[in-house]
C-alpha cells in the first residue's frame, strides 16, 4: 500500500552550513570571506560577549566592532540601536554569535539595511535556519518572514554550546523540538519536512539526558545540535501554529522566558491539538518510541528539570485572561480551532503545570 497521493510543495532554504566541533577559530573568517565581507559587526548578547569577543578576533582586520546589545524577544529600541551600531561601523555585514536574542538582533539589522548575516547559535533555538523575525514594542510581539534576515552562511560549532547551563540546554532543546511538532501539522507541511522533523525530535530526545547528566560531553552536544539544526529547518519551512502564537503572546506581553515557555506550553497544545492531526501525532510517536507524545513531552521536562509551570516562569493567574485576549485578537494557523474556553483551559493547565489532558 504507497498511500494518498502525493501533493506538496517545498522551499528549500538558499543557504550554507559548517557543522564541526572546533570549526570557530577558522570556519567564521571563512564564510564572512566567501560573502567578499570586510567589515564585519559582530553581534551577541551580554552574557555572550567572550565567546563574540573570540570570533570577532579570528576575523582580524575584517572585524568592524562588537556589539553586544542582544536582549530576548529583540525589543525594537536594542534593534534600531544595532543599525545604528552598524552604520558607524561601516559594516557591510553581521555575525551573530550566540543564541537566537543574538541571531534575532543581527536579523533586525538585515531587515532594515539588507546586509547578509553570519549566524554561529550557541543554543537549539533554530534562528539560524529561519527567515523568520521576531520583535517586540508596547508589549506585542510581531514576528514575519522575510528572506533577507535568513543567515547566509551558519557556522555550528558544538563545543561553543558546551558552557550552556543543563537547564538552560534542556529547555533550549524542547524549543527546538517545538518547531518540529508544530511543522508536522502545519498547513506547509510535506514529506521532507517529516523526515527532518522526527530525525529532529528523535536525536534531541536521546541526546538530551545525557547534556543534562553531562553538560560538557562533546558527543550529546553534537547530537543536541544537530537536532536543534533540523528542526530550526523545520521551523524555516512552515508557518507556525498555536503553540508558537501562545508562547509569543507569553514572551511579548509578560516577558516570560523564551525557551522555558515553549517547554511549558508544548505538552499542552500537542495534547489539543492531537485529535486533529493523527498523522503528525503517529511521527511523533515514531520519534519518541511512545504512545502519547504530549505526555512523554511533559515527563521529559520533569526529568530534565525544566520547569513544569507558567507559575513557575513568573506568570500571574491575573494574567491569563489577557494571554487569551491577545492569542483571539492574532491569527494563526492551527489543525484545530482553539474556542476561548479552550485557550483559557490550556493557559490554565499550563499555568498550574499539570499534566496535560488535551482540554
Ligand atoms: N526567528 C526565529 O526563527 C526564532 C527566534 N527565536 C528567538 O530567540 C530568542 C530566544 O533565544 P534563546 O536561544 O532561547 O535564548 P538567548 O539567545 O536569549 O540566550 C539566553 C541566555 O543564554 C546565554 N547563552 C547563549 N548561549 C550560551 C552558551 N552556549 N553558554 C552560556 N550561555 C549562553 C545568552 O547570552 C543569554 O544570556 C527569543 O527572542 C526568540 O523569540 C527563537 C527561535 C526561533
Ligand atoms: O517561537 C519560536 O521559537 C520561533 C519564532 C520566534 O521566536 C520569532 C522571533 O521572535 O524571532
Amino acid at each position: 500500500m504507497t498511500g494518498p497521493a502525493l501533493d506538496f510543495t517545498y522551499q528549500s532554504q538558499p543557504m550554507r552550513v559548517v557543522f564541526r566541533p572546533g570549526a570557530v577559530p577558522h570556519a567564521v573568517a571563512a564564510e564572512t570571506g566567501r560573502l567578499g565581507l570586510r567589515r564585519v559587526l559582530v553581534v551577541c548578547g551580554e552574557r555572550g560577549r567572550d565567546t563574540a569577543r573570540a570570533v570577532a578576533a579570528t576575523l582580524g582586520d575584517a572585524c568592524a566592532g562588537v556589539h553586544a546589545g542582544a536582549r530576548m524577544h529583540v525589543p525594537v529600541p536594542s534593534a534600531e540601536r544595532a543599525v545604528e551600531a552598524a552604520r558607524e561601523a561601516g559594516a557591510d555585514g553581521c555575525a551573530a554569535v550566540g543564541g537566537g536574542s543574538a541571531i534575532g538582533l543581527a536579523k533586525a539589522v538585515a531587515r532594515r539595511t539588507g546586509l547578509p548575516v553570519v549566524a554561529v547559535p550557541t543554543t537549539y533555538a533554530g534562528s539560524e535556519m529561519t527567515p523568520v523575525w521576531g520583535e517586540t514594542e508596547d508589549g506585542v510581539k510581531r514576528t514575519g518572514r522575510d528572506p533577507r534576515v535568513l543567515p547566509r552562511s551558519v557556522v555550528y560549532d558544538p563545543l561553543l554550546t558546551l558552557t550552556m547551563p543543563s537547564a538552560q540546554s534542556a529547555a533550549s532543546g524542547m524549543n527546538a523540538m517545538a518547531h518540529a511538532a508544530e511543522a508536522l501539522y502545519a498547513p506547509d507541511a510535506s514529506p521532507i519536512v517529516s523526515l527532518m522533523a522526527q530525525d529532529g525530535v528523535r536525536a534531541l530526545a536521546r541526546a538530551l539526558p545525557e547534556v543534562v547528566a553531562e553538560p560538557t560531553g562533546p558527543a550529546a552536544r553534537g547530537s543536541a545540535l544537530y537536532g536543534a539544526w533540523l528542526c530550526g529547518a523545520c521551523l524555516g519551512a512552515t508557518s507556525m501554529g498555536l503553540h508558537h502564537r501562545l508562547c509569543h503572546v507569553l514572551g511579548g506581553a509578560f516577558g516570560l522566558p523564551h525557551a522555558e515557555t515553549h517547554a511549558v506550553v508544548l505538552p499542552h497544545v500537542l495534547a489539543f491539538n492531537a485529535p486533529s492531526a493523527p498523522a503528525a501525532t503517529a511521527a511523533l510517536r515514531r520519534a519518541l518510541e511512545v504512545a502519547d507524545p504530549a505526555r512523554e513531552l511533559y515527563e521529559l521536562g520533569g526529568r530534565l528539570g525544566v520547569p513544569r509551570s507558567l507559575a513557575a516562569l513568573g506568570l500571574s493567574a491575573a494574567d491569563l485572561e489577557r494571554a487569551v485576549g491577545a492569542t483571539l485578537r492574532a491569527p494563526y494557523g492551527n489543525p484545530r480551532q482553539a474556542s476561548a474556553g479552550e485557550l483559557r483551559a490550556i493557559l490554565r493547565a499550563a499555568f498550574d503545570g499539570a499534566p496535560p489532558s488535551g482540554g
